[in-house]
């Protein structure tokens, strides 16, 4: 997107002109804009860094911060024995050979958005492990809502939305309410009192409740297993909401911006933080054109050996770096104590700290209670010796929240089939499919089902779902307990809170990152460790910051188009 395109994009609607443009921001961007292979600059580095936390936010932090400084000491602690965080591949022997099982994040969704986990995989030399989906394959257009009592296949595309599309879906009651897109436009504006609801209250009274809890609420739950009258309108539907209260109506903001023939993309409003780094994403990362030209084409990609090969290959990069050390079985904490002007902070660690250690800058990627609740999810794989147990092809299904309980007793959240979703993980062919539980539905739960029980339950979904009698040949139950944080009504209004508190308390010395800060996509995480070593390289380390500005200076949103960003799954 050159920077005229996104200056020169007058909408016709005299309300959007009311945003501000992008102009000075990009002016100065141009004048300074960062290189592709930065250095710290000589004699200002932090001596001592410290990582918390070492899941996919820890060690890309530690990576891309033992670039930004090459003289720094870093050292990364993790509370458990193994590094890697929520993302775990597992291999089992099964008779014939063997099947990769994915316990908690399994692939990845290319577009210039995620270019930074791309030019990671570039740089950890993993291109050759990569496995695409491309966006042609069955696995890619077939997704499904399970809704009252069978499986409801989605349009994948605009295209795709025809009369025998919709009168199939609308038989099944799923559509209903679908008119209310019409009205819209017509319906009152927010409130000025309302500062943030639900997702649910959100679409109730913009379009009609009916499709919150049949579609939206689908949705939600393959994302963040949420309720989606808890989570966050403002935070998780941030456009939707901005057009709203720009134009008073979402849909005269996106049919405005659709219809308007001078601008070749769609303009819709960005917070200004994510124009910066799509802008810097666009200007450094230039990918090796064989392996864009593959991720151009496909829906999601991981590797051979799962998405864990992407940690472990960090972890190994780490380890070869005798200036970062890596702790294990180590849990670490900030002192709760003010740091004076030019630090350390000091640190609690091990099980039974002692003398505090200092440092002169700390990255948490550890949960903060204050900020947002979380979700338990027991994630069940199951492996089939027969190729032929599904009868449908696709990528899987939702649930979504309406659905009556004597359908869904079990409280699943969606299942994936994993084996057409990914090819060529697994030497034995067959069928593997993954069965999501719980999530919101065991809020406030003080113990969960054990592993018997949880493939029980997992065989009862797919019984009555899928029509599978077969027994698996085996299968793995992963409860993984407070994994997804859930960004619930108020969220922002936190976050702005705790980004002061800790820029006061620590002056720039500690920061945050991570999927409780930005965004629960292994995608999110990376992206925002990349944004962190270009951050605090040079004098950046010693600003007063704690790397939340996105949401600390986030209420000014600019119009930008969407070129090069790629448009959010609309079904996950
Ligand atoms: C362990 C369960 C998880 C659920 N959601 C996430 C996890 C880790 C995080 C997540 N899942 C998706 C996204 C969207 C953005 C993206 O990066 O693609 C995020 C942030 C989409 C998604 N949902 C499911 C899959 C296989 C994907 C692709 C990305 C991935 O591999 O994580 C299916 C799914 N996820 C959850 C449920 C309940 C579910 C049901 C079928 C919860």
């Amino acid at each position: 997107m050159s920077h005229a395109t996104l200056l020169s994009s007058p909408l016709k609607l005299r309300q959007l002109r009311q945003i501000p443009r992008l102009g000075p921001l990009l002016a100065l961007q141009c004048a300074d804009r960062p290189r592709r292979n930065y250095v710290a600059a000589a004699n200002s580095h932090p001596a001592k860094i410290a990582v918390l936390g070492g899941g996919v936010s820890g060690l890309a932090s530690a990576y891309y911060l033992a670039k930004a400084f090459p003289k720094s000491r870093i050292t990364l602690f993790e509370k458990q024995k193994e590094l890697g965080g929520w993302i775990k591949s597992k291999r089992v022997e099964v008779e014939g050979g063997d099947v990769l099982f994915e316990t908690g994040p399994r692939s990845l969704r290319p577009g210039m958005w995620t270019w930074c986990t791309a030019e990671l995989v570039e740089e950890l030399g993993l291109i050759s492990s990569v496995l695409y989906t491309p966006k042609e394959s069955p696995a890619a257009k077939n997704r499904y809502i399970y809704y009252p009592d069978r499986l409801n296949q989605l349009p994948s595309s605009l295209d795709q939305i025809t009369v025998s599309a919709l009168a199939g879906l609308s038989t099944s009651g799923i559509l209903g309410g679908i008119w209310s897109l019409f009205w819209e436009p017509l319906t009152p504006g927010r409130p000025a009192q309302l500062k943030d609801e639900s997702i649910g209250s959100f679409i109730s009274r913009r379009f009609d409740k009916r499709i919150a809890n049949n579609l939206a609420s689908a949705v939600f739950h393959g994302i963040y297993a949420g309720d989606i009258w808890q989570l966050s309108a403002k935070t998780l539907l941030s456009t939707a909401w901005k057009l709203e209260g720009f134009l008073g109506s979402v849909l005269k903001g996106y049919m405005g911006a659709q219809m308007d023939t001078r601008v070749e993309n769609t303009v819709i409003p960005w917070n200004p933080y994510d124009v910066k780094v799509m802008q810097m994403i666009k200007n450094e990362i230039v990918l090796q054109e064989e392996f864009r030209a593959e991720l151009s084409i496909s829906s999601t990609y991981t590797f051979k050996g799962g998405l864990q090969q992407l940690t472990k290959e960090l972890e190994v990069t780490l380890r070869e770096n005798d200036r970062v050390e890596i702790r294990t079985d180590c849990p670490a904490q900030i002192a709760d104590e003010p740091v004076a002007q030019d630090g350390p902070v000091r640190l609690l660690t091990g099980a039974t700290p002692s003398t505090p250690e200092p440092f002169d800058l700390v990255i948490s990627t550890l949960p903060q209670t204050s900020l947002t609740p979380y979700v338990t999810v027991m994630v069940v794989n199951l492996y089939y010796t027969s190729p032929t147990v599904l009868s449908q092809t696709g990528f899987g299904y939702l649930i979504p929240q309406s659905i009556p309980f004597e359908q869904n007793p079990e409280r699943a959240l969606g299942v994936i089939f994993d084996s057409e979703a990914v090819q060529g993980q697994d030497s034995a062919p067959g069928t593997k499919l993954t069965v999501m539980l719980g999530g919101h539905w065991w809020d406030g739960w003080q113990g969960y089902p054990d592993e018997s029980e949880g493939v029980e339950m997992a065989k009862s979904v797919v019984r009555r779902h899928l029509g599978i009698e077969d027994t698996p040949e085996t299968y793995l139950v992963t409860l993984s307990k407070d994994c997804i944080p859930q960004f619930t009504v108020g969220y922002e209004q936190r976050l702005k809170e705790f980004a002061d508190e800790m820029v006061a308390k620590y002056r720039g010395r500690v920061r945050f990152v991570g999927n409780q800060v930005n965004g629960v996509g292994v995608n999110d995480c990376v992206r925002a460790a990349w944004m962190l070593g270009r951050e605090v390289q040079g004098q950046g380390w010693r600003e007063k910051s704690c790397g939340l500005e996105r949401v600390a200076n986030g209420d000014n949103w600019l119009l930008a188009t969407a070129e090069g960003v790629e448009a959010r799954p609309s079904f996950r």
